[in-house]
């Protein structure tokens, strides 16, 4: 068994990742002797990285979105921590975030070097409990309100559109038609406060949506989760505040709200529309009203580039 398995989503990228796929394939398995795994299903590299660790493959490299870090860094976290491969990131995806936010290169061949070769360090995984009973890790991002439903809406609309246009026609559809804050109960380490919302990201990375910095100062590697949110504002001022996110300049407007913290626990006035790591976790049928958020220090050791 070789010491390093690709686990490989041809699907990411709207499909586009298969054509890379093959060209590194041969690579990857001729030159660097590495084993190569393609996934044939959604959520099966969760079962991939656990036979993976299972063989012994002491690292492994998520080639594919956030969606598929998302789910061979799940698959990982069910098995205790010696036990748990080290991971590399190939960012083929459409986002490719928590790639971003780690500093890895978006070119795939440089990218592939680095995942590779590069240095691993622990980092931080976070864990979502909610009161249906469920628990899910998530390395990058959680969404609740607005980002979340652009979120669900994109997978409306992207049969038609591509790339920028698909974001920009699911954001004008939650900003016409689900303009309605949460009212939401807080409690960060202990601390208790309230507010009514339209929109709160969690942070373990810093980029989501493939341009949006919402934790631009964030590390995945200090124990914390960074948290922006969005007060309730008219709809044009939430079309004019979605730059000083790309750009990552959001933190001196009056109406958001930033911090951070490591236990969080979050009681709503409406069910939760939430996303993790750009996958829905709770779609427009959710029921959930309450959830916690931990950070798991240095849970997994990833390949940084910075
Ligand atoms: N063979 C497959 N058939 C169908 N879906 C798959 C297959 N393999 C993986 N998937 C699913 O594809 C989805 C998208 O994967 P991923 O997030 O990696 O790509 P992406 O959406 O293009 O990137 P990003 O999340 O960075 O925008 C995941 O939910 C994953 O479970």
């Amino acid at each position: 068994m070789a010491a390093v398995c690709f686990i490989c989503n041809p699907k990411a990228n709207y499909g586009r990742a298969a054509s890379l796929a093959a060209q590194l394939r041969p690579l990857v398995t001729n030159h660097y002797g590495a084993e190569w795994r393609e996934t044939a299903y959604y959520q099966h590299a969760i079962k991939l990285a656990q036979e993976a660790a299972a063989e012994g493959v002491e690292r492994i490299i998520a080639m594919g979105g956030d969606g598929t870090v998302h789910e061979v860094v799940n698959g990982l976290m069910a098995l205790p921590p010696e036990e748990r491969p080290a991971v590399g990131i190939v960012p083929v995806g459409s986002g490719n975030d928590f790639a971003a936010s780690l500093g890895i290169s978006p070119r795939p061949l440089e990218a592939l070097q680095q995942a590779l070769e590069g240095r691993t360090c622990p980092t931080d995984i976070a864990r979502i409990y909610d009161d249906r009973g469920h628990s899910e890790y998530w390395t990058n991002t959680l969404g609740i309100g607005f980002d979340a439903v652009v979120n669900i809406r994109t997978r409306q609309v992207r049969g038609a559109l591509r790339g920028l246009g698909v974001y920009l026609v699911a954001a004008l559809q939650t900003i016409l038609l689900n303009h309605q804050p949460y009212h939401l109960r807080l409690e960060t380490d202990g601390q208790v406060w309230e507010e009514e919302l339209l929109m709160l990201t969690l942070c373990n990375g810093r980029r989501q949506g493939g341009m949006f910095w919402m934790a631009p100062q964030g590390s995945p590697t200090d124990g914390q989760i960074d948290y922006v949110g969005v007060r309730t504002i008219s709809r044009p001022k939430m079309l004019y505040t979605l730059p000083f996110f790309i750009r990552g300049k959001h933190d001196h407007l009056p109406y958001t709200c930033h911090g951070a913290f490591r236990h969080l626990i979050l009681e709503a006035d409406r069910p939760l529309y939430i996303h993790t790591d750009g996958e829905i976790y709770a779609g427009f049928d959710s029921t959930i009203r309450r959830l916690s958020v931990e950070s798991i220090p240095g849970a997994i050791r990833f390949v940084h580039a910075h």
